[in-house]
């Protein structure tokens, strides 16, 4: 299967940052976004200012208003959009086309994840994973990241990963869709939960605790829902929580801190706080932790400060209050 050429579906700072990366990666890469002032600045000045700010893009790679044939698509819009995004495109475009889904969500209304989207839009797609610990400015700039790409044909996602290596980007290669996805949505959860115990100046070990029974919450929801708990020892598990929990840089984890400063959900959203997909995400996850009867303390208590905005405090003397369990 050829694997040259690449179009990339949503210009924003992960749909760029992947265009440049396979840019780098030798491929011939078409990133599509919906802004014609923004594909301008793409294919004139090679920067995506709104984005990504001052980063120069790579000359393979050139932007456009519309999706044109290519080997390989890659999905890059928030994971509340991607339906949209996928019934948007021509479906002679997907058709037996490995499709890589690169947003970390899960979809409200549907609990969706995104290869269950895919297969509605495009049953006769190739799904891929791409998830991990992975900054989008870091990728862009060709610092050293290490993710994981999950697809069912071994071959397949083995070619994949190496048409889209690089010398500052390495896929590696896997097979459990179903955990790189319930991984990559529920750390957007953690972080929010994470970036709240950090704004509430609760101190860094109840944040560790946290990134901990998190960590095993995750497990229980992966594997309840037919994924590996191997997964979770992987890039797209521990290293993307580890990532997205304890850096400042993630929009998640500064959005929880502004919950712990003490803001609502409506005024953070105000401000113009940017993609948090945490926030969409809890409420589906709360929602499938209930209905598979997974004990999942944590997402519920990020779903309650979210929906009710119970303060952190009152949250945490809640989580901290409940009766004394085994560990293991
Ligand atoms: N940024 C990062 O470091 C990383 C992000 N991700 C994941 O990537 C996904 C996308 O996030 P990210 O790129 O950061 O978000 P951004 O907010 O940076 O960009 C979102 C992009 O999606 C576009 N978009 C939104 N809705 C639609 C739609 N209905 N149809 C077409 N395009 C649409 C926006 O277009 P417009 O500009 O016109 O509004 C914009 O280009 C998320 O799930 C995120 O978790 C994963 C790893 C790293
Ligand atoms: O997924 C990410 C890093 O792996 C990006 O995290 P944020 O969306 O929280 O910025």
């Amino acid at each position: 299967m050829p694997l040259e050429t690449v179009s990339v579906i949503g210009g924003g700072s992960w749909g760029t940052a992947l265009a440049q990366a396979a840019a780098m990666a030798g491929r011939s890469v078409s990133l599509v976004a919906r802004d014609a002032a923004q594909v301008a600045e793409i294919n004139t000045h090679h920067t995506n200012q709104r984005y990504l700010g001052e980063q120069v893009l790579h000359p393979g790679l050139s932007a456009s208003l519309v999706a044109s044939a290519a080997d390989v698509i890659i999905l890059a819009v928030p994971a509340q959009a991607s339906r949209t995004a996928l019934g948007a495109l021509d479906p002679a475009l997907l058709a037996g086309k490995p499709v890589i889904l690169s947003a970390k969500g899960l979809e409200a209304g549907t609990l969706d994840r995104q290869s269950e989207i895919l297969a509605d839009m495009a049953p006769d797609a190739i799904p891929y994973v791409l998830s991990g610990p992975s900054f989008a400015a870091d990728v862009a700039a060709g610092r050293p990241t290490a993710v994981t790409l999950a697809g069912d044909d071994a071959t397949l996602t083995s070619a994949l990963a190496a048409a889209l290596a690089g010398p500052s980007f390495r896929p590696y290669a896997a097979d459990d869709r179903i955990g790189v996805e319930i991984a990559g949505a529920l750390k957007n959860v953690y972080a929010l939960a994470c970036g709240a115990v950090d704004g509430a100046n609760l101190g860094a070990s109840a944040r560790a605790a946290l990134l901990a029974r998190g960590y095993a919450e995750m497990a229980r929801m992966v594997t309840a829902m037919g994924g590996s708990a191997t997964t979770l020892t992987g890039l797209a598990g521990l290293g993307d929580l580890t990532l997205t929990c304890t850096s400042v840089q993630s929009r998640n984890y500064q959005f929880g801190m502004a919950l712990g400063r003490g803001q609502t959900v409506e005024q953070i959203i105000a401000s113009g706080a940017k993609l948090a997909e945490g926030v969409a995400t809890a409420p589906v996850a709360d929602a499938l932790a209930k209905s598979l009867e997974v004990d999942a303390p944590l997402i519920a208590a990020v779903h309650a400060v979210l929906s009710q905005n119970i303060d952190i405090a009152t949250i945490v003397a809640g989580l901290m209050s409940r009766p004394l369990k085994r560990e293991d």
